[in-house]
């Protein structure tokens, strides 16, 4: 099923507008993918076996690039390069490509839903969770868009989110319809969800969160009692719970920390959990080992992004979000041939095409959930987004 599709568009226009071009750029590494040879366009239940499919008989170095939706049962847009990049490369690119760029200016801003409409949408997941009917978390998110009277590069606001060591900044082409203008996923993404190399796999989920801001006090303070609220490490331990449960089978040793820690974004504190593990030998039993691909299609979506139960969670988050999530809060990364690779949580993001960024932020929402506090976690959550647009905070629109 693994779909293979030629890239029409011609290679110059491509060269030109970076429209082919994905990359991913971290403290640690990075890549730049350019040009588009094949497509995999399969949901994520079929992605391991399509990756696997996609690979046979290809040398180990070959990748796919991509990114799965938030909708696991939506197509994934993965796809295998003309050629792959380092780090060096793709921040080189990304420098030339944001100096050619003007920063955009004139900006006016709509939320949707509003904060009140958010808070209430909150109030009526607290009521479901409370209700007893199985539902133990749900994630709720909610969209600013932002407008620009000059058109918004996406290699710009990927350079502007450069300087927090705590990221991966990625820059996604996503598929659009024939005639609509190019569009990015551009972001700055705290949140591992599955790396693996050879036998070796890890994950680091973040659940539990609190704004940081300029007043270093005040900001202690709070990173002190998101480690002791209870209600914060509950909402963690579900995501947890949820990914060891998931990868415990496939390995033989797999290492879960009893406590999470602090950690930190440029502007935000969250309450994180690095979870390793070694994948189990199947090769004595003629299988090869589970891709990066396959394992992280195998977790996605996580409750950190979507709730527990799983399927319980996604039919909430349909019925109280007005705004389809497309590739917000999926996962993006890239997998080898040798089934190598990392996979991040598509986070602290925003859609950008023509002049408009729409950005996206969400919460763990729990039964003593408060609707102002996870109104005000999503606010924080815009921060780092807004900053690199060069947007004034004066200008979010008002508590309505
Ligand atoms: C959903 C988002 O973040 C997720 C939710 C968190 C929380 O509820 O505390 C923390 C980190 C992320 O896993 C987002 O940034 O939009």
């Amino acid at each position: 099923m693994g779909m293979m599709r030629e890239d029409l568009s011609r290679p110059a226009e491509q060269a030109a507008d970076g429209r082919a071009r994905m990359l991913l750029l971290s403290h640690g590494g990075g890549l730049l993918s350019e040009g588009v040879q094949a497509q995999l366009a399969v949901p994520a239940a079929q992605l391991g076996s399509a990756v696997a499919r996609h690979f046979a008989g290809a040398a180990p170095h070959a990748r796919l690039v991509g990114a799965l939706p938030f909708d696991r049962h939506a197509p994934a847009h993965l796809l295998a390069p003309r050629r792959v990049h380092d780090a060096d490369a793709a921040s080189a690119w990304l420098h030339c490509m944001a100096g050619q760029a003007a920063a955009p200016q004139g900006w006016s801003l709509q939320d949707e839903p509003t904060r009140a409409g958010y808070a209430a949408a909150v109030a009526q997941a607290v009521q479901r969770l409370q209700a007893g009917s199985g539902l133990h978390k749900v994630v709720l998110a909610r969209t600013l868009d932002a407008r620009s009277t000059t058109p918004i590069s996406p290699w710009w606001l990927a350079r502007r989110l450069a300087g927090d060591p705590g990221v991966l900044r990625y820059v996604l082409p996503l598929p659009v319809e024939a005639d609509a203008a190019p569009a990015w996923l551009v972001g700055a993404t705290p949140e591992l969800l599955l790396s693996r190399r050879g036998a070796v796999i890890a994950s680091e989920p973040l659940a539990g969160s609190a704004a940081r801001g300029p007043d270093l006090a005040a900001s202690e303070a709070r990173a002190a009692a998101l480690r002791d609220s209870a209600k914060d490490l509950g909402e963690h331990r579900y995501v947890v719970q949820a990914i060891a449960d998931l990868l415990a089978p496939l390995c033989r040793q797999l290492r879960v920390p009893a406590t999470p820690a602090l950690h930190a974004t440029a502007s935000m504190w969250h309450l994180g959990t690095r979870i390793e593990g070694e994948l189990k030998d199947a090769s004595a039993d003629g299988l090869p080992l589970a891709s990066s691909a396959a394992l992280a299609a195998l977790l996605h979506p996580t409750p950190a992004v979507c709730g527990t139960p799983r399927d319980a969670a996604a039919e909430a988050i349909a019925a109280l979000e007005t705004v389809p999530r497309g590739f917000y809060a999926g996962a993006v990364g890239w997998c080898d041939a040798a089934g190598d690779g990392a996979w991040h949580v598509a986070l602290r993001c925003a859609r950008v095409q023509g002049h408009t960024a729409r950005l996206f932020a969400g919460a763990g929402i729990v039964a003593d959930s408060s609707p102002a506090s996870e109104a005000a976690e999503t606010r924080a959550k815009f921060n780092a987004m807004l900053h690199a647009l060069g947007i004034a905070p004066a200008l979010f629109p008002h508590d309505r």
